[in-house]
Parts: structure tokens; C-alpha cells; sequence
């Protein structure tokens, strides 16, 4: 791969504006037969979603992916869901109990319309024999898979069966896979989602390294048709991250750590994930309302009315590096 480049060091190039007020500009996408107030979607992670902001999303128009990580929840959260007339959206793992839940929910023909196989090396017979498996017992449930960073890698899970794939090995703000493994997408994101997008014929969930609005806007530019974001949504009085206060000045915090981190799993065992604290920034609903003001703004600039015209628009390349702006441990 050459010329390759992060989201810091694109910048897209505006076109003749075709509306007379950014609240003309329509952020809606659609994935899995439904439509969503934004191509966006809070990262599946225990400090970032829980079944209360799930619903908030799923209540008010915007696309939700539940974590796997309390298993033993996941069946009431589809009733009450199913009950409220909300959809589902969860996710899975790839070992033995995982399979025993699909049959599971197959049995109690609860159908979740989104289901997301959520692991760090995507690219592999787990994530394909699980693809199959889903498709076997619960055919209606559109299926995301990933964690890839390859064409190939998005070519063989489409083939296997899957709806979307999710793209980006290691350029999350808690991740250390880049550091331990030498291995992913860091610091090179945007050049691997544009890389596996021409190979997609399916949708492309673009994964980590967004920090901040415009990222959006440049992933959709560069072949996403979602972007999931954990760092941003980390900071909610909503997140399900503890808060913590700064004994010195008295500032809030919450904290946000790595599914892979020792925090997630209790153990020292395969770590590929940090935990750090990140500024309390008010309500969800502000931030998603901004998100939508921001992105109306680049479609205006992209000279259009709908998120498809950032699809065409120039860009230059201003300059290179690694990080992404990121700590590097
Ligand atoms: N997007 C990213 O860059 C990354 C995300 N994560 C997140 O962390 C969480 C935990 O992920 P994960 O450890 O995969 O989940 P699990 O611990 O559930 O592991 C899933 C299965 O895949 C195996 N596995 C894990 N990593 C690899 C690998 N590199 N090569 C081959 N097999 C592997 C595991 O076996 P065994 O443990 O015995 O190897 C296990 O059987 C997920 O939410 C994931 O999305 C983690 C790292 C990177
Ligand atoms: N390498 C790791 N990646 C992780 C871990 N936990 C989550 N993630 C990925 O990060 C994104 C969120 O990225 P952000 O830049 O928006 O904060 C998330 O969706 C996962 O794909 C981990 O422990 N290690």
C-alpha cells in the first residue's frame, strides 16, 4: 500500500453550496432496511452503551449496537425491547457458548434485527463459521462482521454471509494493539477504509480513530456508510463509565477503557486495550444534536443536499502522522 494518510491529514475540498440554510441538509442513512437520523453509531462497549442509552438511541431515531460483555443480560434486553416495539441490535463472540445463544434465541424466535460479531482479529474461519451459523438459525437478522482492515479480509465475510463488515485493526483511542502487536490500521485508518471500501458490496462500518465531527464526514467521503465512535461518546453524564472527580480541582471525569483491557476482562491475560479518563461533557442528546448541525454543514460544503454528495467531492493530502494525535501508551 502507498500514499497512505489518517483523517488528520485530509482535508476536503468545498463545491458551490445548492441549499440556503444548513437545516436543508438531510444526515439520514439507511442500513439493514431502516433508516437513521446519522451514519453513526456509539462504539459496543461497556463504557460506552448500556440498555438505558440503547434505548435513548433507539427510541429517537439512531442506530445502536448493544456490547456483549454481560451475556447474561442479552436475552431480557431483546424482550424488553421487542416488547417496546424498539428494535434490537446486539452482539456476539465467537466461542462455544456463543453458538448455544443463537440457537437460543432462535428457539424463543426473538429474530434481533442487527446482529454485530465483535472481535479483534475478524479476518478468520471464527467469525465465517459464526456468519454461517446466524445465517442458518436466524436468516431475517442482518449481520455485521468484523473487526478487518483488509479487502480481502471484506471480500471473504461478504462472501460468507455477512450484511456489513466493520473496518479498523487498532486505531481506537484505548487501543495498544498497535503498540503490542505492531499490527492494524493505526495511523493509517482512512486509507484502509478508502482501500476496503472498492472491494465492498456491502455497507462498511468505519471503526475508531474519529476524533472529531469532520471525521465523519471524511470517512463517508472515503467509502463508510456508518462510523462507530467510542472516545467521543465517552464523556456522557449518560455513558455508563464511572465518573470520577478530580480531587484538586474538582473537575469530572469518566472513565472509558479498551474491551480488551485488563478492566474488561479482569485479568492480564491478551491485553490489547488501556483505560483512560476523558473530560465530562454533558448530555448525549447535545452532542448527537451537534454531530447533526456539523454534518449538515459538510454536506452543504460538499455542494449538496444529501450525504451522498460528500461521496464525490476533492480532497488534498496535507500531511502524514502516525498517531493521529493520540498518547502513545
Ligand atoms: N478493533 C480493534 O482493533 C480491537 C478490538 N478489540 C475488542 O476487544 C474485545 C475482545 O476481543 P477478542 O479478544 O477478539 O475477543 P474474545 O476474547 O472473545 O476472543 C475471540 C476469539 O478469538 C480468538 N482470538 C482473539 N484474538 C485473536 C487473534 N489475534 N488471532 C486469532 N484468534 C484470536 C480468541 O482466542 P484466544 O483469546 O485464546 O486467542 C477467542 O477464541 C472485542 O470487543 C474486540 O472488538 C480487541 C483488540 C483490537
Ligand atoms: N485494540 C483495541 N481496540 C479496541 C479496544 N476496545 C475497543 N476497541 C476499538 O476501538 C473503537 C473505538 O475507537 P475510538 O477511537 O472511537 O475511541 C471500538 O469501536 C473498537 O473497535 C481494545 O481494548 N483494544
Amino acid at each position: 500500500m502507498e500514499n497512505v494518510f489518517d483523517y488528520e491529514d485530509i482535508q476536503l475540498i468545498p463545491a458551490k453550496s445548492m441549499v440556503n440554510s444548513r437545516s436543508e441538509c438531510d444526515t439520514t442513512v439507511s442500513l439493514g432496511g431502516r433508516t437513521f437520523k446519522l451514519p453513526v453509531v456509539p462504539a459496543n462497549m461497556q463504557t460506552i452503551i448500556d440498555e438505558k442509552v440503547a434505548s435513548y438511541l433507539a427510541e429517537n431515531g439512531y442506530f445502536y449496537i448493544m456490547h456483549r460483555f454481560e451475556p447474561e443480560k442479552r436475552l431480557s434486553f431483546m424482550k424488553d425491547m421487542k416488547a417496546r416495539g424498539l428494535y434490537s441490535s446486539i452482539s456476539v463472540g465467537v466461542k462455544e457458548e456463543e453458538y448455544r445463544f443463537i440457537q437460543q434465541i432462535a428457539d424463543e424466535q426473538l429474530s434481533p434485527e442487527y446482529i454485530t460479531i465483535d472481535i479483534a482479529h475478524g479476518h478468520s474461519n471464527a467469525v465465517i463459521q459464526m456468519i454461517q451459523h446466524i445465517k442458518e438459525y436466524l436468516p431475517q437478522s442482518f449481520v455485521i462482521a468484523g473487526n478487518v482492515g483488509t479487502p480481502e479480509a471484506v471480500r471473504e465475510l461478504e462472501h460468507a454471509g455477512a450484511d456489513a463488515t466493520k473496518v479498523g485493526i487498532g486505531p481506537g483511542k484505548v487501543c495498544i494493539t498497535k503498540i503490542k502487536t505492531g499490527f492494524g490500521t493505526g495511523g493509517w485508518q482512512l486509507a484502509a477504509l478508502r482501500w476496503c471500501a472498492k472491494a465492498a458490496s456491502k455497507p462498511i462500518i468505519a471503526d475508531g480513530g474519529i476524533r472529531t465531527h469532520g471525521d465523519i464526514a471524511k470517512s463517508f467521503r472515503f467509502g463508510a456508510t456508518m462510523v462507530m465512535i467510542g472516545s467521543l461518546f465517552a464523556g456522557h453524564e449518560e455513558s455508563p463509565g464511572k465518573t470520577i472527580e478530580n480531587e484538586k480541582d474538582g473537575m469530572l471525569y469518566k472513565e472509558y477503557f479498551g474491551s480488551a483491557s485488563e478492566f474488561q476482562k479482569g485479568e492480564k491475560k491478551n491485553v490489547e486495550g488501556k483505560r483512560i479518563l476523558v473530560e465530562h461533557k454533558g448530555s448525549l442528546e447535545d452532542t448527537l444534536k451537534e454531530m447533526e448541525q456539523d454534518l449538515q454543514s459538510s454536506i452543504s460544503y460538499a455542494g449538496g443536499n444529501k450525504l451522498e454528495a460528500i461521496r464525490h467531492v476533492d480532497y488534498v493530502v496535507v500531511k502524514n502522522s502516525i498517531f493521529n494525535g493520540d498518547k502513545v501508551y
